[in-house]
């Protein structure tokens, strides 16, 4: 199961956080974890395994976007500042359409992300 990682710079910490909070689960050897640039480097940090993509601004919202409509991913988390404006808002919305498109489950806060999570971990289970 692969899961794409992304978070704005004003929900970085939120993201750790939240991750640090199911660290069981995504050491199991069948997930794998992709991530923008800077949000990869914050979850690397935080001691997890990560595949780091270009810098959401320099095109890795493209690239998650890109891998969603190939179908290689099984999970989008991606906490949206909305309180913040960025440069490559265009890029933010195709991604989340492409999600829409693909019907690839796609969480932009952690109240969603958690109940993403703990279907996740009653699969890892059984
Ligand atoms: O900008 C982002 C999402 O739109 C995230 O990119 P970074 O993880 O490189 O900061």
């Amino acid at each position: 199961m692969k899961i794409a990682l992304i978070a704005h710079d004003g929900k970085k910490a939120d993201m750790v956080h939240f991750l640090s909070g199911f660290k069981e689960q995504l050491n199991h050897s069948d997930i794998e974890l992709v991530a923008t640039g800077t949000t990869g480097s914050h979850i690397e940090k935080a001691g997890f395994k990560v595949q780091r993509l270009l810098s959401g601004p320099l095109g890795g919202d493209a690239q998650i976007a890109s891998m969603a409509a190939q179908k290689e991913l099984d999970m989008v988390i991606f906490f949206r500042d909305p309180l913040d404006k960025h440069p490559h808002e265009p890029d933010v919305q195709m991604l989340m359409r492409i999600c829409d498109v693909h019907n690839i489950p796609l969480a932009t806060n952690p109240a969603a992300a958690g109940l993403m999570f703990q279907q996740l971990t009653s699969r890892l289970k059984s």
